[in-house]
């Protein structure tokens, strides 16, 4: 593959690739989790198998790190075919993309980082491969210049974004399956930390492991890594095996929030009590106010300090809850404004 379409080579270290990519779950049953969106998953290949056909193209949805990457190889595997990954932002020209989707083999996955980000003229490009599984290539230059119509293997295009507000909507209508990933619960999050301890060879107590799963934010790539993190505690702390105590102790130098909640989680948060009296605020004047977009606001924190109570949604905007106001330990009413 050609590395630079690669989106894998931004942004991580090697070590924490690799890493990644041992514990990255191979097939469904190794994956845990979204069961409605795997148990559907699940008939949709098989249907594709049996019939010999490409699946359709599929969009996974959801804050980052909850497995639309993984759920994407996954796919390919159970499918068994090849995939090719590639990214939004790094599809520049519709050359890219007609490289990539002309040495699609039949039924092949071609997987599409980020596709909020693909440009207008790409995504209108993608269009006709999709829908017709057949593209216009430019071929000669100058006064010779034409451009010759040329069929594509059926293939199957899987798109993953974080921000599926900002995808449009004739490229959200081409997608047959449409799926939505949630943040795992507590129990989950701890099933995921025992595979990745096993796969590790770092023995870890069932209390230690809720322990972790509680402070990951509903989500396995932090789990994941708070559990390398405390891995290194037990081994030059403790006896190398990760105990309750160990994790405790880990996570408490880690600086990590007793709720897993990250700092932007916090800043919301704070700034909603501190400015706005704890709401009732418009989305909009949130982030102004702390200096994000609103759609990250909204797909990417939101839904995760929605979920663990810490914000409620009001016809009148967003307040604060009890919670929010004991987790950062305000009192109610009065308004401290020393941290800001
Ligand atoms: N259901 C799961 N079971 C076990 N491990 C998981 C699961 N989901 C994700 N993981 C682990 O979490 C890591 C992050 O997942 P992945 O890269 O698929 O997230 P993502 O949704 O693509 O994130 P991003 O939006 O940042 O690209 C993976 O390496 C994998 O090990
Ligand atoms: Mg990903």
């Amino acid at each position: 593959m050609n590395e630079n379409l690669n989106p894998e080579n931004d942004n991580y270290t090697n070590e924490e690739l690799d890493v990644e990519k041992k514990l990255r779950p191979l097939s469904f049953n190794d994956f845990s989790g979204q069961e409605q969106a795997i148990d559907n998953l699940k008939i949709f290949v098989e249907a594709a198998n049996q019939r010999k056909e490409a699946l359709d193209h599929t969009l996974f949805h959801g804050p980052p790190g909850l497995g639309k990457t993984t759920l994407a190889h996954i796919l390919a595997n159970e499918l068994e075919v090849g995939i090719k990954v590639t990214s939004g932002p790094v599809l520049d020209k519709p050359g890219d993309l007609a490289g990539l989707l002309t040495n699609l083999d039949e039924r092949d996955v071609l997987f599409i980082d980020e596709i909020h980000r693909l440009s207008p003229i790409v995504e209108e490009y993608l269009y006709s491969a999709m829908e017709d599984y057949k593209i216009d290539i430019m071929i000669e230059s100058g006064p010779n210049a034409r451009t010759v119509q040329i069929n594509l293997e059926p293939f199957t295009l899987i798109g993953a974004t974080t921000r599926s507000g900002l995808l449009t909507a004739p490229m959200r209508a081409r997608f047959g399956i449409n799926s939505r990933l949630h943040y795992y619960s507590t129990e989950l999050l701890t099933t995921i930390i025992q595979r990745s301890a096993h796969i590790l060879g770092v023995p870890i107590s069932m209390e230690g492991a809720i322990e972790i799963a509680g402070r990951s934010r509903g989500t396995p790539r932090i789990a994941n890594a708070l559990l390398r993190r405390v891995r290194d505690f037990a081994q030059i702390k403790g006896t190398g095996s990760i105990t309750i105590e160990i994790a405790k102790y880990a996570l408490k130098a880690l600086n990590v929030d007793a709720h897993g909640l990250d700092e932007m989680d916090n800043k919301i948060l704070i700034t909603i009590i501190d400015k706005f009296k704890g709401g009732p605020v418009g989305l909009s004047t949130i982030a102004t106010a702390v200096s994000e977009n609103t759609e990250t606001i909204e797909e990417v924190y939101e839904p995760f300090l929605i979920q663990q109570g810490f914000i409620m949604r009001t016809p009148r905007g967003r307040e604060v809850t009890e919670l929010a106001y004991k987790h950062l330990g305000r009192t109610k009413g009065r308004n401290q404004g020393e941290l800001f």
